[in-house]
């Protein structure tokens, strides 16, 4: 289970939440959703341990995660907004180095499989710099078909993406929840995903 408790977080001199407290439990969705600039990219920095609140701790199975350093990053996947996708490098070579910074090493028959499940055939050894938005989006997402951690931290992961692929993420999404995994993500688009529980984390 992952908890906030009394989170605070500011941003040079301007305060973007205080006393923020959630816990995402197996099977359940955390939606966090607000304006641009309200903090969802930081609360999710906070929640993968990439930076650390002002004040209040967040806990995995009831540990700061702070403390559990590599043991957090081995049951977690982040996927940042940006995607983290290299131009020169392949959309194999991408899949596998992402994969390789996570601690989950895969051969190029597994990135391979990965990308043409996210409808990538055919455009698996092109180098990055000529994928359009979207494909770019499907390479960084095809981590989740080869990770096997519980927790997913996803800043806006349907970004660029068409009705078939969102499909497609949601099914994933699906699949995980439905493995006793957890996932917060932000998004701009309405989605529905069957969830043990849904959480709606509202940003102002
Ligand atoms: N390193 C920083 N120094 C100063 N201000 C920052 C820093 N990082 C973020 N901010 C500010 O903190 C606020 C929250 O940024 P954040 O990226 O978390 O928002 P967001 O809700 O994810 O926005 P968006 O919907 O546009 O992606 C913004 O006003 C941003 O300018």
């Amino acid at each position: 289970m992952l908890t906030a408790n009394n989170l605070e977080c500011s941003r040079g001199d301007h305060k973007l939440f205080a006393g923020m407290n959630f816990s995402v439990k197996a099977g359940e969705l955390m939606l966090v959703s607000g304006p641009n600039g309200s903090g969802k990219t930081s609360l999710l920095r906070l929640l993968c341990g990439l930076s650390v609140p002002d004040d209040g701790e967040i806990c995995w199975d009831g540990i700061n995660i702070r403390e559990l350093g590599g043991d957090y990053r081995s049951v977690m996947t982040y996927l940042g907004h940006l995607g983290g996708i290299k131009d020169d490098l392949t959309a194999i070579e991408n899949l596998r180095i992402s994969c390789a910074l996570a601690g989950c090493e895969i051969d190029e028959e597994q990135a391979t499989d990965a990308l043409r499940r996210m409808g990538l055939t055919g455009r698996e050894t092109l180098p990055a710099k000529v994928l359009s938005q979207g494909q770019r989006r499907r390479v960084a997402l095809a981590r989740l078909l080869v990770t096997r951690t519980k927790l997913w931290i996803l800043d806006e992961p349907l970004t660029a993406l068409d009705v078939a692929a969102i499909e497609l993420i949601k099914g994933m999404l699906e699949h995980n929840l439905s493995q006793g995994g957890m996932i917060v993500m932000t998004t701009h688009q309405e989605l529905n995903v069957a969830a043990a529980a849904t959480h709606q984390l509202v940003l102002s």
